[in-house]
């Protein structure tokens, strides 16, 4: 059925079609992802990567948290803040630590308050998403976590940490999205067929 928002539509449909895929071609698009991602210098650079672990079909970062790893980075992930709902903080991950489901049962890891860092901390933050256009707009799952935790950048200048680049599958690129006031503008997007850097 059609609903008044028209994000809501493209949401349901982008994630029906992420979900779909199987086994088999989320492993190929997650090492696809980390060839194309590994060949950019904002990558190669970067200390501090923030990424995720996937949920609802999301392109699957674990093949770059792998590299991420041997190349000496250090690698975060998101942690939903227990006070302020719909605020993210990161937490350094090593392979096998220690997880725990969060709220919306995706594993976040087990630390200590004193251990998050905030964004503005961070080199690069690599963040899912639901659909994106060539000009960097993304829509999300629609909680606005990632858009309230990196608000701080619109006020700011392109040489402000951390540098955000979208995750995806190629599929969910769309023309032209709407607009939000609150949208941060990703500097490009990563697929498993290429690279997509945001031109303003
Ligand atoms: N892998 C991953 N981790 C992430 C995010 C993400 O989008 N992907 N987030 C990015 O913000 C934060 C969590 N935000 C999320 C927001 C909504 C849903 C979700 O599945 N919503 C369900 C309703 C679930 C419920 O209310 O219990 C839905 O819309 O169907 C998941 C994560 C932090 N970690
Ligand atoms: N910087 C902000 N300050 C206050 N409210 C915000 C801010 N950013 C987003 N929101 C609110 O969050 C809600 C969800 O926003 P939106 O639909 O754009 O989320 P999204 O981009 O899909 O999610 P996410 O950022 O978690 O991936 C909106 O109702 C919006 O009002």
């Amino acid at each position: 059925m059609a609903s008044a928002d028209p994000k809501s539509d493209l949401r349901r449909a982008l994630r029906a079609k992420r979900r779909a895929l199987t086994a088999t071609e989320q492993r190929r698009a997650s090492a696809r992802l980390a060839a194309n991602l590994s060949r950019m210098r904002l990558f190669r650079v970067s200390r501090r990567i923030a990424a995720y672990l996937p949920n609802d079909g999301e392109i699957d970062p674990g093949d770059i948290l792998e590299r991420a790893w041997r190349m000496k980075k250090k690698v975060y992930l998101p942690v939903l803040s227990r006070l302020r709902h719909d605020r993210l903080w990161f937490a350094e991950a090593s392979p096998g630590m220690e997880l725990r489901p969060n709220r919306f049962g995706i594993p976040e890891p087990v630390v200590k308050a004193s251990a998050l860092v905030r964004a503005g901390e961070l080199d690069l933050v690599l963040l899912p998403l639901v659909a994106f256009d060539e000009r960097g707009n993304r829509i999300g799952m629609g909680g606005g976590f990632y858009d309230k935790s990196l608000a701080f950048l619109r006020y700011r200048t392109l040489l402000t940490k951390p540098h955000v680049i979208g995750l995806a599958h190629d599929f969910q690129r769309v023309d032209r999205l709407p607009v939000d006031p609150w949208d941060v503008r990703l500097a490009g997007v990563v697929t498993d067929e290429g690279v997509y850097t945001a031109r303003s």
